[in-house]
């Protein structure tokens, strides 16, 4: 047999930024993105984004061999270099320029990293130090926060440039003439650019840092290699048809939005955009657009479920819609089914940016009652197709757990997808994607008998009460069913005689504030519905629930709060 090995027809670099001319040439005259009374076809699309990458890269951005066509005028882009450290933030909410930067700077050979507005400005200024951004691209109602970040600033540390976003739609006050625009620098850039490819598929295409849920953001590097692959899965894996009408309610800034910039560019669909959205935004986007997908935390769910009746609007045909990020409880999954959404529901980390794992629908689960197919579709699942492998593994022995669905473990990942690195933190790295091949995601889960994965907790938010481990999502599951409860979280509360105990924050659904469930009944409630060990020992009722910036409940502030009150009295009843 010939030894036959990569040559120089099969073995170019693979990048999803090469969907964008296709889409172009296919759909050239189709529209690709809609934002209030604005809308953009394809081919304008893929020409806007090709002047960015020109005027990013007549910044000095690219790699160096790149020259631009029209260099743009001194006077507007004034001198920086990016060459040394080619991150290029943006803070931005899910407006066009957000989606063409997805494109753009990466298209220049820059590294995008798209930074979660609703943090904090410390936590920003961390953020842009840490990456060494040299531009920041900021949306004109971001202006003040960005000046706070850059307030921040030790007196020593080099400065971003700042390009303004502008929005017509927006009042925002006027800007110095001087001021850079995203639509100025566009217009310096050459439509005709020939975009610079990717020398070698590893080559790091976006930064994202994760959440913060449990610590402090990490910088997550990808590359184009495993972007190309996750945007491929992520369309298959959802059954995305060609031309979807795409609701952009999940945040880009949260792990470039699961991948679907790309995979909608890929399948030639509608990027609907909005700024910001409540229930009736979006109800109302749904209709106004024929909205046939979104994605969402199961956040979004609960406040589409939770609307009252002057928000909603009856859905004109079935609407798709993925949710991951946070376990969804069986009880929202089922509301939101009820209301006509044809609900997918998968797992993954900023690390694989986007969904790795997902629960992969059978067609005899239809058949089920409702409560008992959304019981089903609230497991994680299984690998999606282009990922090697999933599996829950024992910590102490490395082995694969029993297939019981019941004896937990950790859950780690092995595929195309998984991250290069965290940026500057060789420690992280090596701690999450070790020598025997998996990626440690640090959430803790059971494989069913059937082969589909449960998350049951992350690692630091497992309750251990008198030396049983107990799922904190499984008591929140139960939870939701309360016919008045909005949401709920449970974490542990000390205990001089069970280690641990279970404490249930709620907040309630507006029409039971009238008359609001005593914590004996949440009890009494929860008894008749779950093992006693498991049962909340204290509930707190809150208006609201403490979230991340993207809306996950912030279990370790709650989990303080629930410290402060000492051990719980002694049950006389256990
Ligand atoms: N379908 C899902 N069900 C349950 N949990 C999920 C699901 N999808 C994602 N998650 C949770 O979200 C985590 C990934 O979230 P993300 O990458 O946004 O950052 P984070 O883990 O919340 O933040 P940090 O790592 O900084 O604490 C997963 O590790 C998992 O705990």
């Amino acid at each position: 047999m010939d030894r036959f090995g990569p040559n120089a027809a099969n073995s170019c670099p693979v990048t999803p930024l090469g969907f964008l001319e296709r889409t172009a040439t296919v759909y050239g005259d189709c529209p690709s993105l809609v934002y209030n009374r604005t809308v953009f076809t394809w081919s304008q699309t893929h020409r806007r984004c090709l002047r960015l990458a020109s005027a990013l890269s007549s910044l000095g951005i690219s790699p160096g061999d790149v020259v631009p066509l029209q260099p743009p005028p001194v006077s507007i882009l004034g001198s920086v270099s990016l060459k040394s450290d080619p991150f290029v933030s943006v803070l931005a909410p899910n407006v066009p320029a957000m989606y063409e930067m997805h494109f753009g700077v990466p298209m220049s050979g820059a590294v995008l990293n798209t930074v979660n507005l609703r943090l904090d400005a410390r936590t920003i200024s961390i953020l842009l130090r840490h990456s060494a951004s040299k531009l920041v691209f900021v949306d004109v109602l971001s202006r003040p926060l960005l000046d706070d970040v850059l307030r921040l600033f030790p007196a020593s540390a080099e400065r971003p440039r700042v390009v303004t976003i502008e929005d017509p739609y927006e009042d925002a006050p006027p800007l110095q003439s001087s001021a850079l625009t995203y639509e100025k620098l566009l217009e310096t850039g050459d439509p005709e650019f020939r975009w610079v490819r990717p020398r070698s598929e590893w080559d790091p295409m976006v930064l994202n840092y994760t959440s913060g849920t449990t610590s402090a953001p990490k910088g997550v590097v990808h590359c184009h290699r495993g972007l190309f692959f996750i945007t491929i899965d992520s369309l298959i894996d959802w059954s995305v048809p060609r031309r979807p009408t795409y609701l952009w309610t999940l945040p880009m800034f949260h792990a470039n939005g699961w991948s679907y910039p790309w995979g909608i560019a890929a399948a030639g669909g509608v990027n609907v955009c909005l700024r910001r959205f409540d229930a009736a935004a979006v109800y109302a986007a749904i209709e106004t657009h024929r909205v046939t997908h979104m994605c969402g935390a199961p956040v979004v769910l609960n406040m589409l479920a939770n609307a009252p009746d002057s928000a909603r609007r009856p859905l004109h045909g079935p609407v798709q819609v993925l949710t991951a990020g946070a376990p969804p409880p069986a009880a929202v999954l089922h509301r939101t089914e009820a209301l006509g959404f044809s609900v997918s529901h998968g797992y993954g980390l900023t690390e694989t940016a986007g969904l790795a794992v997902s629960c992969a629908w059978k067609g005899q689960w239809d058949r089920l009652p409702a409560s008992e197919r959304a019981r089903l579709k609230a497991r994680q699942g299984v690998r999606c197709l282009a990922m090697a492998a999933v599996d829950v593994i024992d910590g102490a022995t490395g082995e694969s757990v029993k297939r019981d669905g019941n004896t937990m473990g950790e859950i780690v990942l092995r595929g195309a997808c998984v991250m290069l690195g965290y940026l500057k933190d060789p420690e992280a790295t090596a701690k999450a994607v070790r020598a025997d091949g998996w990626f440690y995601t640090g959430d803790v889960g059971v494989m069913h008998a059937d082969g589909y994965v449960e998350i049951k907790d992350r690692s630091k938010d497992v309750i251990i009460s008198g030396g049983e481990n107990l799922s904190s999502v499984e008591v929140e599951s139960i939870l939701y069913g309360h016919p008045a409860v909005n949401e709920a979280a449970v974490v542990a509360r000390p205990d001089d005689f069970w280690g641990e105990t279970p404490c249930a924050f709620l907040s309630l659904k507006d029409e039971a504030s009238a008359a609001p469930p005593a914590e004996s009944e949440v009890i009494a409630w929860c008894r008749e519905r779950m093992p006693h060990y498991m049962v909340p020992k204290t509930v707190v009722f809150r208006p609201e629930l403490p979230k991340t910036s993207t809306g996950k409940i912030q279990k370790y502030v709650l989990r303080e709060i629930a410290k402060k009150m000492g051990s719980a009295a002694r049950p006389s009843h256990m």
